[in-house]
């Protein structure tokens, strides 16, 4: 028996930072036993590539954030797992074939070899919404980097989140695609239900 991991994944403003806050306090009512982490990472690697997205770009940054993916797995990922935690990780593997091969043109060869090694997630949700929506939320809310600073990255990231579903289908990793254009409190609820069911199937009382 071993815990749940759950990633969260798609475009700038889709919601995945909020989602996963809420998640973590809703089913922490619930009683589950939740793991909230975030990629970069909170380690000191982790801080440093989240700062500087800006500055490190294309194979460099594909490489911290892999080196990072690999610490956070044996530091706190996959302890959580084997104390049958429910990790909930807002960004993981997807976001690196979206955005170092798919933004900044890594061959995407080199982006799965570098993620040869990860663990893969139990659930990937990919959340999402049209584009006009996710302008007027970063808009409102203020990019959270280089690759939010571009208006014309949140079209491409749309469609590149869309066309990575099936690669992380055919290495076995199930996906779930969520609109959040409507209220948060939909998409919450939606998810509580979804992540309930997957944990109850493997932990039966
Ligand atoms: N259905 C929804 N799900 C999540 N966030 C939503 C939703 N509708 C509106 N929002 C708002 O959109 C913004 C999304 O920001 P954030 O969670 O930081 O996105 P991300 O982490 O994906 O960049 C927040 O201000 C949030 O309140
Ligand atoms: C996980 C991951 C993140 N990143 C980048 C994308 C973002 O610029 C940054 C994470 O920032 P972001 O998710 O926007 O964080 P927050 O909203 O909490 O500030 O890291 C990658 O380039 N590749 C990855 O695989």
């Amino acid at each position: 028996m071993s815990g749940l991991f759950v990633a969260f994944d798609g475009p700038g403003g889709a919601g995945k930072s909020t989602t996963v806050r809420l998640l973590r306090e809703r089913l922490s009512e619930e009683g589950l036993p939740v793991v909230a982490t975030t990629e970069p990472s909170h380690s000191a690697l982790g801080r440093f590539t989240r700062a500087h997205t800006g500055d490190y770009r294309g194979l460099s940054l594909a490489c911290l954030v892999a080196a990072d993916r690999y610490h956070h797995l044996d530091t706190e990922i996959r302890p959580a797992l084997a104390a049958e935690r429910l990790v909930l990780c807002d960004r993981y593997l997807a976001s690196s074939l979206v955005l170092q091969a798919g933004i900044d043109g890594v061959p995407s060869e080199f982006v799965r070899a570098l993620n040869t090694h990860v663990d893969l997630p139990d659930l990937n949700v990919i959340m999402t919404a049209p584009p006009d929506v996710l302008r007027e939320r970063l808009t409102t809310r203020g990019s959270h980097g280089r690759f939010e600073d571009d208006p014309a990255n949140t079209g491409r990231e749309i469609v590149l989140y869309q066309e990575v579903l099936p690669m992380l289908e055919g290495i076995g990793v199930s996906t779930l695609v969520i609109d959040t254009s409507p209220d948060v409190e939909v998409t919450v609820s939606r998810l509580i239900r979804t992540i309930q069911a997957l944990w109850s199937h493997r932990h039966p009382q």
